[in-house]
């Protein structure tokens, strides 16, 4: 197997992009997170707060009716739109433009989910963040796969990943298929773990910050809202990916002598955004 790339501060450094002082919200970006079932609203709300704490100007999220008041009290910068049903979504459709889309955080399986899913995907040319129950009703339909835009970024945890491509016999086997993968639909791969890698073309490429604080629900979800937030400010996919991932997992190394393994949450990775993010702008 050839030797990853690896994702340190410098690599990061080299991606971010500073905020010009005369920006407004419209040009900082607008992103757009799809998700959300009955008892699953906590997945979306986690990763429309994490895109706003990422920095676009402009958070939406698109939701099944019982999650409206619930995003609302949680995240009252960020603007709601809701499905006619009630416990999950039944349609995708919206007349909203928005400069970058994340999908699947608690979305789901239901059929009608499914099938607007599916719609979605024929009316979606713009690349867009692929996670969880999106990733889980592709491996199901894998014909769909091929709808994906270019250089759309999918998000597996192991189990995701193996659904879409299959068992894996060693680590060599899995960022093999994984290639294959990437490169056959022409997407980036974030295939989330303790590392986190990132596939895309030939390119491989292993993130160096995180540690086992990451372990808890509802963190790959944040991962969502970041990597969707820096697509909504114009970072191309694959900058997108790799500075999100890192910003990720800094936050966890920044609050650990605070926190401590056992009380680092989902939230917890939002709240050290901003000090992530000064790491990284700091002179040295
Ligand atoms: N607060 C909320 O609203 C939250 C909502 N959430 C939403 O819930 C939905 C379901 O997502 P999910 O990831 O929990 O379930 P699923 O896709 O079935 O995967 C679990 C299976 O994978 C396996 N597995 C192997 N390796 C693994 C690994 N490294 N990391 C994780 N799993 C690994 C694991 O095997 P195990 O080791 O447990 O035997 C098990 O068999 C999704 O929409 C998500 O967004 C969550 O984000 C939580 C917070
Ligand atoms: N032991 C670990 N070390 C480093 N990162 C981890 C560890 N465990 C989990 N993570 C990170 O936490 C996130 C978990 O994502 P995911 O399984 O999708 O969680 P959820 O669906 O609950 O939001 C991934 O970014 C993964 O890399
Ligand atoms: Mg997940």
């Amino acid at each position: 197997m050839k030797a990853p790339n690896y994702i340190d501060i410098s690599e990061a450094r080299k991606r971010h992009h500073a905020i010009p002082f005369d920006t407004h919200k419209r040009i900082q970006g607008h992103a757009l997170l799809i998700g959300g079932s009955y008892g699953k609203i906590g997945a979306i709300t986690l990763a429309s707060r994490a895109a706003l704490q990422t920095g676009c100007g402009l958070v939406t999220a698109l939701v099944p009716k019982c999650g409206y008041e619930i995003l609302q009290i949680a995240n009252p910068e960020v603007m709601v739109l809701t499905d006619t049903n009630e416990k999950y979504l039944s349609e995708i459709a919206f007349s909203l433009v928005s400069n970058a889309i994340g999908i699947g955080p608690g979305l789901g399986q239901e059929l009608a989910t499914q099938k607007a899913f599916h719609e979605f995907l024929i009316n979606t040319s713009k690349p867009l963040v692929v996670d969880a129950d999106a990733l889980n009703i592709l491996a199901q339909n894998p014909t769909w796969l091929t709808l994906l835009p270019p250089e759309s970024v999918l998000t597996p945890h192991p189990k995701e990943l193996e659904r879409l491509i299959g068992k894996w016999q060693s680590q060599e086997e899995k960022v093999a298929k994984t290639i294959d993968f990437a490169k056959h639909y022409q997407v980036i791969v974030v295939l989330k773990g303790a590392p986190t890698q990132i596939v895309f073309g030939n390119d491989f490429y292993e993130n160096t910050s995180g540690n086992q604080a990451l372990a808890t629900a509802g963190s790959g979800d944040v991962l969502t809202g970041i990597i969707t937030s820096l697509l909504a400010q114009s970072y191309a996919p694959i900058d997108a990916s790799i500075l999100g991932v890192y910003l990720h997992g800094l936050t966890a190394n920044i609050a650990l002598p605070k926190t401590g393994y056992q009380s680092f949450i989902a939230s917890t990775i939002i709240k050290y955004l901003g000090k992530a993010f000064l790491a990284l702008e700091k002179v040295e």
